[in-house]
């Protein structure tokens, strides 16, 4: 029996103190031999806020009995999230961090304070990921990730159709590029039932990692949520940490370095969202893993670009799991050293190990390169520095027009702001938007910026615009775009300093992001500057605006080194 189980056992010594406790799950319908048997935590992201947790019901239902039917003790909790499409573009956006850390302080504080020998952890949303997989890490309890699913493409005269579609269409319908009918078809369209956002965004890009990483099962990231075979996977789940548990494989057993170069590796080769440095650092952080924001950059030289998926691409996830899925990603890049195969994962066995059986890439497809003829050489996510960024900053820089753009900057202290200029028409080709004061603490809560980014892309003008933003962005975004610069403006980084027409460059040969003002200049505005007063003063927000770390060290709330 595993030591908390002990713990809850009629051991005459301990056990007799023990009775009070003991009582309690009696009243929970225990019978003495249960006693005996592994507490496996199902933390439950079901939530019919938003189609990506809206179809996981099924899937705690059938953990539920596949732990029983393994010879455990299941007990149910539930997970919070936001949907980052509704929230998208509204004051709400600022909650989508925060509930990175409310969801992982859910899972710690229910494993913690329950004893539990285990726990399976369900999510669908973006940020259900990261904060599942960072509550697992901290708790360190055998434990697995399980993702619900990606959605299906909507279908529109034709058109596969997904959320980023309509955040375009915004920009394409402002513009005049498309009628009124079809914006509004769009609309009702694109989401056609449960799953997570079908591009390689944010939650195919936490949830494909988590696969490389070893906390999810083989094939699980890429399945469409509506398919059952989403349930064969809990139960295989469920059986390969009932094993965990016998064996004590913890998460910080699997999440290491080298397990962590893997996730990257494959975020790499498949396009992954530029939210995926921002939850690494705090991955590694919970996994007291040491990772930096450069060590993205030393991934990157190495790592091709190996699949054609949305936002830039063509192909969604369902496409890519149809293509042979994450596993097949993962064989060409183990066959060609891009992989450590000797990590440790949930299945028990090594990444080699689950790859053994894996088909080489199949000729009948084009969603996945060869690492002999990949899409890009290199990655996409690069780490820009410069006056503006001492500390790093984040863009997708593979398949630009214009990888060099030098502009007047066009500032703007909050998004809306920023959105209606664009909207209007007042935003020209050659110029940098600046949207700041949207950081982890200045947002607070650095919300995603999908909203102008898109708009941009719809007015054809992602090729010849720049944005930089010490906010973030969706997994949706693309084109000369620049987040997570650091140090945030409410910290009095030079983002703050930045005036209007000042000239900015992005350059994404020199991995630069620089501000031609000079030092002695940039001197005395900072001795002007003054930090704005803080948007909230109660409540999470304010928390989170108090606490949170730099971007460039995962806006992660619990470091205090
Ligand atoms: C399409 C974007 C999605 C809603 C998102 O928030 C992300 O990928 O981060
Ligand atoms: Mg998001």
């Amino acid at each position: 029996m595993t030591d908390a189980a002990n713990r809850r056992s009629r051991n005459i010594t301990e056990g007799v103190a023990r009775a009070p406790n003991r009582s309690m799950y009696y009243g929970m319908g225990y019978q003495e031999s249960d006693f005996g048997k592994p507490m496996i935590g199902v933390a439950n992201g079901h939530s019919t806020i938003t189609p990506c947790n809206s179809g996981l019901q099924r899937l705690a239902d059938a953990a539920v009995i596949a732990l029983k039917e393994t010879g455990a003790n299941p007990q149910l909790f539930g997970t919070p999230t936001i949907s980052d499409g509704m929230a998208m573009g509204t004051e709400g956006m600022k909650y989508s961090l925060v509930s990175r850390e409310v969801i992982a302080d859910c899972v710690e504080t229910c494993v913690g304070g329950q004893w539990m020998d285990g726990v399976m952890v369900i999510g669908g949303c973006d940020k259900n990921m990261p904060g599942g997989l960072m509550g697992m890490l901290r708790a360190n309890v055998p434990a697995v990730y399980i993702y619900g699913g990606t959605i299906l493409p909507g279908k529109y005269k034709g058109q596969d159709l997904n959320i980023v579609s309509v955040f375009e269409a915004v920009g394409q319908f402002s513009a005049g590029k498309m009628s009124e009918e079809d914006f509004c078809e769009i609309e009702r369209r694109a989401i056609p039932g449960s799953g997570s956002c079908g591009g390689m965004y944010t939650a195919n890009t936490m949830s494909s990692s988590f696969e490389a990483l070893g906390v999810s099962l083989p094939y699980s990231s890429t399945m469409a949520n509506v398919e059952d075979e989403v349930l064969g996977n809990v139960r295989e789940a469920a059986q390969a940490l009932v094993e965990a548990v016998k064996r004590d494989l913890k998460p910080r057993d699997i999440v290491t370095r080298e397990a962590i170069e893997n996730a990257v590796a494959v975020i790499l080769a498949t396009g992954g969202s530029t939210n995926a440095v921002l939850h690494y650092l705090a991955i590694a952080h919970a996994a007291g893993v040491a990772w930096s924001i450069d060590d993205f950059e030393r991934m990157r030289k190495k790592v091709p670009v190996l699949c054609d998926l949305k936002p830039s691409g063509r192909f969604l996830a369902i496409d890519l799991h149809r293509a042979g899925g994450i596993p097949a990603v993962m064989k060409e890049l183990l066959a060609h050293g891009l992989i450590h195969g000797d990590c440790m994962t949930i299945t028990g066995k090594t990444v080699a190990e689950n790859l053994a059986e894996v088909p080489a890439l199949r000729a009948d497809q084009d969603v996945i390169r060869p690492v002999t003829n990949p899409l890009y050489a290199q990655g996409h996510l690069a780490i820009l520095k410069g006056n503006i960024a001492p500390e790093g900053c984040v863009a997708k820089i593979t398949g630009l027009k214009n990888p060099v753009i030098t502009g007047p900057a066009r500032v703007f202290d909050d998004e809306q702001s920023a959105l209606a200029a664009i909207m209007n028409g007042k935003i020209k080709a050659g110029d940098v938007m600046v949207l700041r004061y949207l950081g982890p603490k200045g947002g607070p809560g650095m919300p995603e910026m999908l909203a102008p980014t898109g708009a941009l892309i719809g007015q054809g003008l992602g090729e010849s615009v720049g944005l930089i933003t010490d906010g973030r962005f969706s997994g949706g975004t693309w084109g000369m775009v620049v987040g997570h610069v650091a140090p945030e403006a409410y910290e009095g980084g030079t983002i703050a300093l930045v005036h209007e027409g000042d000239r900015i460059s992005i350059d994404a040969h020199q991995l630069l992001l620089q501000l031609h003002v000079d030092d002695e200049v940039l001197a005395q505005r900072r001795a002007a500057w003054v930090r704005p007063a803080p948007r909230y003063t109660r409540g999470v927000l304010a928390k989170f605006a108090k606490n949170a770390a730099s971007a460039s060290l995962g806006a992660v709330l619990d470091r205090f080194e």
